[in-house]
């Protein structure tokens, strides 16, 4: 590597000097406009993990995801489409908050003597953006560090975060024996809708399906998808303004009707009673369903409810095809699944509970024959292990009704986005389970009743104090705490409650659930009222609603 164009180039984005940055679970992410040099030095880190990974080309994704439009952020992703390796997000925070060019220069020089970078191999990296005004010049702060570091890029342009995740394993497994598909977004397009015509060739024809789509980079997506499908099922696309910057993420999107629990006001009048409708993030990586009741009451379909969904119909297919006794299906978690949801999962197949973000599960869920794995909050797939996969292909069905089950296997693994949450891929995953079952939004929500549930945010004076155990659903630390939430816990019949620091925000979240909806924010707000005057909280700010 030039240290000379290094130096120069890292002069020209300067590290603000009063903001710590952090590598999180959603990559670094805070306003667009403090970026600058974040952005320069992961194109630089970007270039030494595809160096240390032979030249394998390496995603960068430059996204704010379901936040306002002001904010940015970046992510990397490693070469088979996932989530950057753990141990480099210390690596990006280094390089991140290293205080001058000199820092930096030092921090390169240390990561590169650290981990055995050989420099003579080559570097590439494939890199994205979303619709955020601010992401045009930030991807140009990337491409200068990529070019001072010598690695060669390809913009892939504005697009969704799970096309990034799929250009980067599709150009990564090109010519091989599991190669992924065509590394184009034409290819992406295609794959899935393929996948997708194949899965409900001779069945009813859906009605339109309503999309919200935040206003985001998913309106894109759905519209280049929606060409493709022509009338094999028609988009109804809503909330597609992209070029009007305040209205991304802004009383829409799947993160609203999530915390909400309500539809965008833009669809009230839109929706007719039993009507699905589902609605996409900022970066479409995240999915939630919904539709009003006969009453016009809303009834939300959420990460849990895609996941029982999609869960049952693999298990039903696998058996239809003659595969049971090869191939097994299990469902990963987080402590927020509803736990009715875990209920309803648990009497058919085995679940795991992990921490809380992506990765967690992601790789859990690798650990299955079939992992399906979804958040509450709407993001997950289903992975397919590489056994499972030449199984499948070296499969030989003895009946038309396994040759069937079979062949529909075979076009699920084309059309789930098995590298990440995909909110176009798991639309069309959802579609295809609907149109087998005939079932419409409220068949699908019968499958069980969710507890009704409350989440609460509680400022602290330092979150990292509050350290958990048993994926997220213990604390071990204030020390006492967990045995007094427990003692208010019993007080409520089919009371669930527990206590963890957000990874993404300056703050603890409380989750609550019992069998009655006012129980339910009772408990919730004592548990927060507890842990706000545990931690010292000034009485005079103290939330009114916390008891
Ligand atoms: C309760 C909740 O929804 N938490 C979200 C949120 O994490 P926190 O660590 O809770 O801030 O953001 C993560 C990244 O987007 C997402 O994976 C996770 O599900
Ligand atoms: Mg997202």
């Amino acid at each position: 590597m030039n240290t000379d164009l290094l130096r120069s180039s890292s002069d020209k984005h300067p590290k603000p000097t009063d903001i710590a940055f952090q590598y999180g679970t959603a990559g670094f992410r805070t306003l667009g406009s403090t970026l600058d040099s974040v952005l320069y030095r992961v194109g630089v880190l970007a270039a030494l993990r595809s160096r240390k990974l032979d030249g394998r080309t390496i995603g960068v994704m430059v996204t704010a995801s379901h936040n306002a439009a002001q904010d940015n952020g970046v992510k990397l992703v490693d070469p088979r489409g996932e989530m950057l390796d753990g141990s480099w997000e210390a690596h990006a925070t280094t390089l991140a908050n290293a205080p001058t060019t000199e820092a930096f220069l030092e921090a390169v020089s240390t990561l590169i003597r650290n981990s055995q970078i050989d420099l003579s191999k080559p570097a590439h990296v494939v890199y994205a953006r979303d619709t955020r005004p601010s992401g045009e010049e930030l991807v140009r702060a990337l491409e200068d560090g990529l070019k001072a570091a010598g690695a060669e890029g390809r913009d892939a342009g504005v697009t969704t975060t799970p096309v990034l995740h799929y250009l980067v394993r599709a150009i990564n497994t090109k010519g091989t024996a599991d190669a992924y598909g065509e590394d184009t977004q034409e290819g992406y397009y295609k794959k899935l809708g393929d996948a997708f015509k194949e899965l409900v060739q001779g069945r009813p024809p859906l009605d339109p399906i309503i999309i919200d789509c935040a206003n985001g980079v998913g309106a894109i997506a759905a519209e280049a998808m929606s060409s493709i499908l022509a009338n094999t099922l028609v988009f109804d696309l809503h909330n597609t303004s992209i070029d009007k910057e305040e209205l991304l993420n802004n009383s829409c999107g799947a993160d609203f009707v999530k915390t909400q629990q309500k539809s965008p006001p833009q669809l009230v009048d839109v929706l007719k009673p039993n009507q699905r409708a589902c609605s996409f993030d900022g970066d479409a990586d995240r999915l939630m369903y919904f539709y009003h009741d006969e009453n016009g009451q809303f009834r939300m379909l959420d990460g849990d409810k895609i996941a029982g969904l999609v869960a049952a119909f693999i298990v039903d297919l696998v058996k239809t095809a003659g595969l049971a006794d090869e191939i097994s299906v299990g469902v990963v978690q987080t402590a927020y699944a509803n736990g009715a949801s875990t209920k309803y999962l648990s009497d058919r197949l085995p679940v795991k509970c992990v921490p809380t973000g992506v990765k967690h599960l992601h790789h859990a869920a690798e650990r299955f024959p079939i992992g399906v794995y979804f958040e509450a909050n709407g993001h997950g797939t289903v992975v397919f292990s590489p056994s499972t996969l030449s199984t499948l292909s070296s499969h030989q069905p003895s009946t038309p009704a396994q040759d069937r089950a079979h062949k529909h296997l075979l076009a699920l693994t084309s059309l789930i986005n098995q590298t990440v949450g995909d909110a176009l891929s798991d639309m069309l995953l959802v579609e295809v389970v609907l149109s087998h079952k005939s079932y419409g939004g409220a068949e699908w929500d019968s499958l069980y009743e969710d507890l009704p549930n409350r989440l609460v945010k509680v400022s602290v004076a330092d979150r990292s104090v509050y350290q958990t155990e048993d994926a997220e659903r213990k604390l071990v630390s204030p020390p006492g705490l967990q045995g007094k939430i427990d003692e208010i816990v019993r007080r409520y019949e089919g009371g669930r409650s527990f206590v963890r620091p957000s990874g993404t925000e300056d703050v603890v979240r409380v989750y609550a659930e019992a069998m009655v909806r006012s129980q339910v924010d009772e408990l919730a707000f004592t548990v927060a009222g507890l842990v706000y005057d545990s931690a010292g909280g000034d009485a005079a700010k103290r939330p009114k609603e916390f008891i």
